[in-house]
């Protein structure tokens, strides 16, 4: 069994319950054991960027608590403790391996921008390209609720799409995705080869994470459905597992490995900008009389349009809506709130489309996350 490409590029994502020991703080061994397997895959190789969550427990003790905390301030003050050591930790343990590891912090907000979120692509191909270990994390210290990744797994499938990774691997302390949560259901089966993600693999996943991880398994499927949209396949195994990153590389890890189907969607860059990072600033209505089916094969001009809520620019992302509101698409418009309101469906006849094909993601609501 192989991947349909060639594997050279990775994203692994590790979480933080796969790098504390079980009083919750940062274990060096488990830590090493990761960059000794990384460091084998960059001897061969093989380019390698890591997403590492850890910052808030690798600083809550020394910021006096005794279990992680829960609330922002101090899990943000937990990080920016943290994080250096964390950062201190790779990096001599990378450099005792010949490799130099960098560290890249960023927010939501980063990659709401476009012009930011085209430059970290560029910062991380430098980087990649030179031999460094890219590792990042989110900028936990200045996030606010309202605007957090929340989860590295949906950041790291991100960004595994922002550098057109070949595979995404995902570390935890299972050893992947079971039939239903193995903390409740001890008959619970694990699932070796997932194709789709359908409601189905949506209800096993469940909701909840472990005591120090914040996704669960919920947020390492909404990560492969996003990585499996931009076209990557991904690995879910158990981290510290001997040699577990080649053997995934190679198939022959136990895991669950998802793979892409030959007619599976394949996000180009702009598109999953548009999907996954964008901040949609208004909505538009379709009438009754749209051809919803249509979308994204034929032009939605002015006159499809039955309602515009919210206030946008020209050039700004919006939601587009059914006529029953259910979202149908997210794209790009030509056209600010203001003209579309004033259109004149009686008098206007404008040629140019509410919303370029190319810069449109149609049927979201089918299964793909949408980080807005
Ligand atoms: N269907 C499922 N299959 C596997 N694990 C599940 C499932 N549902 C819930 N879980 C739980 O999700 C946990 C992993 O999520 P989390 O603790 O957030 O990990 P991490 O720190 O690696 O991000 C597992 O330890 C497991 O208990
Ligand atoms: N950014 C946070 C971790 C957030 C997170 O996703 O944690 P996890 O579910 O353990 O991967 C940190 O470094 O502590």
């Amino acid at each position: 069994m192989t991947y349909n490409k060639e594997i050279k590029r990775l994203v692994i994502k590790i979480g933080s319950s796969s790098l504390t020991s079980t009083h919750g703080e940062i274990s060096r061994k488990k830590l090493e054991r990761l960059v000794d397997d990384v460091a084998k895959l960059k001897d061969i190789g093989y380019e390698v960027l890591l997403v590492s969550s850890g910052a808030v427990a690798a600083g809550y003790r020394k910021l006096g608590c005794l279990n992680r905390p829960t609330s922002l301030p101090e899990k943000q003050a937990a990080a920016s403790i943290g994080q250096g050591l964390l950062m201190e930790a790779y990096s001599e343990l990378f450099l005792s391996n010949g490799y130099v590891a960098s560290q890249i912090l960023i927010t939501r907000e980063d990659f709401s921008d476009e012009n930011r979120y085209n430059n970290a692509r560029n910062t991380a191909n430098v980087l990649l390209e030179r031999g460094i270990v890219p590792i990042f994390n989110e900028n936990d210290t200045v996030t606010v609720n309202r605007l957090k990744f929340g989860d590295n797994d949906t950041l790291s499938a991100k960004v595994a799409g922002l550098i057109d990774a070949d595979l995404l691997i995902i570390l935890s302390d299972i050893d992947g995705l079971y039939d239903g949560d193995p903390r409740i259901n001890k008959d619970a089966t694990l699932l070796r080869k997932v194709e789709e993600i359908t409601p189905e693999i949506d209800a096993a996943a469940g909701e909840s994470a472990s005591s120090v991880g914040t996704g669960g398994m919920k947020s390492k499927i909404d990560a492969v459905k996003i990585a499996m949209a931009s076209g990557i396949p991904a690995f879910l195994g158990r981290a510290g597992t001997p040699n577990i990153l080649l053997k995934a590389i190679k198939k022959q890890a136990t895991g669950t490995y998802f793979q892409l189907k030959s007619n599976s969607v394949n996000l180009n860059h702009k598109k999953q900008w548009i999907a996954f990072n964008s901040g949609p600033e208004g909505e538009v209505v379709l009438s009754e009389t749209a051809d919803v089916s249509m979308l994204g094969e034929k032009q939605l001009l002015p006159s499809d349009i039955s309602q515009v809520i919210g206030e946008f620019k020209e050039g700004s992302v919006v939601k587009i809506l059914d006529y029953e509101r259910k979202r149908i698409g997210l794209g790009v418009v030509n056209y600010s709130s203001k003209q579309l309101k004033a259109y004149d469906t009686t008098e206007d006849k404008w040629e140019e489309e509410v919303v370029k094909n190319d810069n449109l993601v149609c049927h979201l609501e089918s299964s793909l996350p949408v980080g807005v």
